[in-house]
């Protein structure tokens, strides 16, 4: 018996703390903070009751996230601590009691915010100066990224006026709801993935080593703390108006509460209207307002005694599934799509949610006709997350899974231990044959700009392209004026765009551009199976010409240096086909580069790298990091992406992290700084 319950609070401490490194490093998370709330209290309870099993290195006593070797660490003056968190308001009146007891007096007040869903910051102010901001970190100790936050605008770097010699403030990081749909926006039309939420974004952001990329993702701050000697705040909400005074980002939405009763009406006015606020919220936060009071209170390990946060549950609704339809991705894969009757939730009407797969399908045993229950969490469309069976209707059939491609009316296929279903006409099923279309015109490949996957498929729906080659036959004509549908997935809303002369002509002069762009791109470019950039480089390399790729036989594929057989099974198989022969006669027609140029300037270079393993890290003044890679191939030498005991050179940038250059120091790499770099290209 009791070594279940060990091995019940071992699983737990384990998985907090897995979840804990991916929320605070990682800045992703796979299950809800629901869900993980629950968890830890669940591992609260039974270390209580099993103090001997309770690990030393257990998630309920410590402040959830740690420091990074990317920044420097600092240490704080002032703890930063977590919050106390609930979900019920029976527990917010218990905790009124226990300030209640612990005062020993009525005459105490709160004040409520909101809380933000971003990541705490501590701001250290000097002589007007902002000098120094530091992250949460372990509470203890953080991560100092002044250059971050000195891009957030709202964030006063110096001061018009008079302000004490010195103060802290903490607050919130936060991306703007509306900054993150562009971001994602952006994203999408550049055919990259979207990010899952706000805070992760903020959270990562906020981590970067290049403040100019930070200053680009617009990130904002609400300060809702001021410390300090001799401020004259006395009272918490004196601190909120010396803030605002002072010309700090405070959010309007605070409010004094005399009474616990006053706290939970605060909790119901905002539960909905929050949603119309420029920044994601999950809960509030109740605060005594004294700082006397404060200090009587105090803390415990983890928390202040003075403060609690209640957090609104992710949202759930009800709502009857109508019908389900089968989506077809640029890879093949199925996705099954729940079609609801439109239902409100966290401020947006639903009328999608996603199923994921048939095993899922199955293990909910979703019919059509059933009342489902949706919940929106950190990801961008609902899910499903269980089937009301009160209410299901007498005659209704369990579903079958689609057995024929939506698209295109192939029988899917699904792979041996996988959960999802694909099509396999990867050279006709047109949502694939777009996916080609969009991987050709992508970063990594041609780099085809002011082109995105929206203009792709709206050409596509139109007839005016059918696959890659098509691309070089657009005209001005063609895209000047193309209307642009883009469907929101959860809400079925649809935003119109028409694409204007200007943009047309870019895309037109990109398309004509990307001509110049190398062989190895085009190769990358066509999509062969297991051929990735690298792949592409290689084989470039070698064969030089396509015609030459194209008449060489498996044994000469596999001979070169690195290619394996299932590489060059697929390079051999790729080009037999007469339909990607036509594809390539095409491209060569309209002026693609189908062979290897050498660069006159770069083929002069001493090979100084001739046959070494070079690792580039850190920012370049003078050199793009792409640029730099090249000139070290061009050197003779090999690029690799980290340290190990193979790298001969570690070129070194401005902010390289000091756990690589320890690393490298360690191992004996030559370390050069890009003045020497520079030195020995000429
Ligand atoms: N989903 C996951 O995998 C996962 C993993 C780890 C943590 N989490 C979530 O993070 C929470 C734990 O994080 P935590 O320890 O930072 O506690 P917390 O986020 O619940 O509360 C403390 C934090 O609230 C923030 N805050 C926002 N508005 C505030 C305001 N007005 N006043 C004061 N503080 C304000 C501050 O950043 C502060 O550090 C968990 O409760 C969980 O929900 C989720
Ligand atoms: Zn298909």
């Amino acid at each position: 018996m009791s070594s279940t319950i060990k091995d019940k609070i071992d699983k737990l401490t384990d998985e907090l703390i897995h979840h804990n490194h991916l929320y605070y490093q990682e800045s992703t998370s796979e299950i809800s903070d629901f869900e993980f709330d629950q968890k830890l209290k669940q591992l609260e309870q039974l270390e209580k009751e099993h103090p001997e099993y309770k690990r030393d290195d257990s998630p309920t006593h410590r402040v959830g996230g740690t420091i990074t070797k990317s920044f420097n660490t600092v240490y704080h003056k002032y703890p930063m601590l977590s919050l106390g968190n609930t979900y019920s308001k029976e527990d917010l009146v218990d905790f009124d009691k226990r300030v209640q007891k612990g005062l020993g007096t009525l005459d105490y007040e709160y004040i409520c915010e909101l809380k933000f869903d971003g990541v705490a910051i501590s701001i250290l102010y000097e002589n007007g100066i902002l000098k120094q901001a530091v992250t949460r970190g372990d509470g203890e100790k953080g991560d100092e990224v002044t250059n971050n936050v000195r891009t957030i605008r709202s964030l006063p770097l110096s001061f018009r006026q008079e302000v004490p010699k010195a103060f802290e403030v903490r607050g919130e990081v936060f991306m703007p709801k509306d900054v993150f749909a562009n971001l994602n926006t952006e994203r999408e039309k550049a055919g990259e993935a979207l990010l899952a939420n706000p805070r992760n974004t903020a959270s990562g952001t906020l981590k970067m080593q290049d403040s100019s990329v930070v200053a680009e993702r617009k990130l904002d701050c609400y300060l809702y703390t001021l410390l300090g000697e001799g401020l004259g705040n006395e009272n918490h909400d004196t601190s909120l108006q010396l803030l605002e005074k002072w010309g700090f980002n405070v959010s309007p939405t605070y409010q004094k509460c005399a009474t616990i009763e006053d706290v939970i009406a605060y909790i119901n006015h905002w539960e909905q209207k929050r949603h119309e606020l420029p920044v994601e919220t999950d809960g509030i936060v109740i605060k005594v307002n004294r700082v006397e009071h404060q200090q009587e209170l105090g803390f415990t390990a983890k928390s202040p005694r003075w403060a609690i946060s209640y957090k609104y549950k992710s949202e759930a609704a009800e709502s009857k599934l109508l019908n389900i339809t089968y989506q077809v991705g640029r890879t093949g894969a199925i996705t099954p799509v729940a079609e609801l009757t439109p239902v409100q939730l966290a401020g947006t009407t639903v009328k999608r949610a996603s199923l994921h797969n048939a095993n899922e399908i199955e293990r909910l045993d979703i019919r059509v006709g059933d009342f489902v229950f949706v919940e929106k969490g950190g990801e961008i469309i609902p899910k499903i997350t269980g089937v009301n069976l009160d209410k299901r209707p007498k005659d209704s059939q369990p579903t079958t899974y689609l057995n024929k491609c939506p698209e295109c009316g192939t029988e899917l296929v699904r792979k041996e231990g996988e959960a999802v279903h694909y099509c396999p006409n990867v050279d006709a099923c047109p949502p694939q044959v777009m996916g080609r279309v969009e991987h050709f015109i992508s970063r990594n490949a041609m780099d085809i700009q002011h082109l995105g996957p929206k203009t792709i498929e709206t050409l596509f729906k139109l007839n005016k392209i059918s696959g890659i080659a098509d691309l070089y036959d657009l005209t001005f004509e063609d895209v000047n004026g193309l209307l642009i549908e883009e469907e929101d997935l959860a809400t079925g809303k649809v935003k119109k765009r028409s694409i204007k002369e200007k943009s047309a002509q870019n895309m037109i002069e990109a398309l004509q551009e990307s001509k110049n762009a190398p062989f190895e791109s085009v190769l990358f470019g066509l999509g062969i199976r297991y051929v990735g950039k690298t792949v592409a480089e290689k084989l470039a390399e070698h064969f030089k010409t396509i015609d030459s790729l194209i008449s060489a036989s498996f044994d000469e594929i596999v001979n070169v240096h690195e290619i394996g057989e299932r590489i060059a099974q697929s390079v051999v198989d790729f080009f037999t086909n007469p339909e990607h022969q036509e594809l390539v006669a095409r491209l060569k027609a309209a002026g693609l580069q189908m062979e290897v140029t050498v660069n006159e300037q770069t083929a002069a270079l001493p090979q100084h790298f001739a046959d070494k393993t070079v690792v580039v890290s850190g920012v370049f003044n003078e050199y793009g990091r792409e640029e730099l890679k090249d000139l070290i191939k061009a050197m003779g030498g090999k690029v690799a992406g980290s340290i190990s005991g193979k790298t001969d050179f570690l070129i070194a940038g401005e902010n390289m992290g000091p756990a690589k250059l320890e690393k490298a120091e360690k191992l004996g790499t030559t370390i050069l700084s890009e003045a020497d770099f520079k030195a020995m290209t000429s």
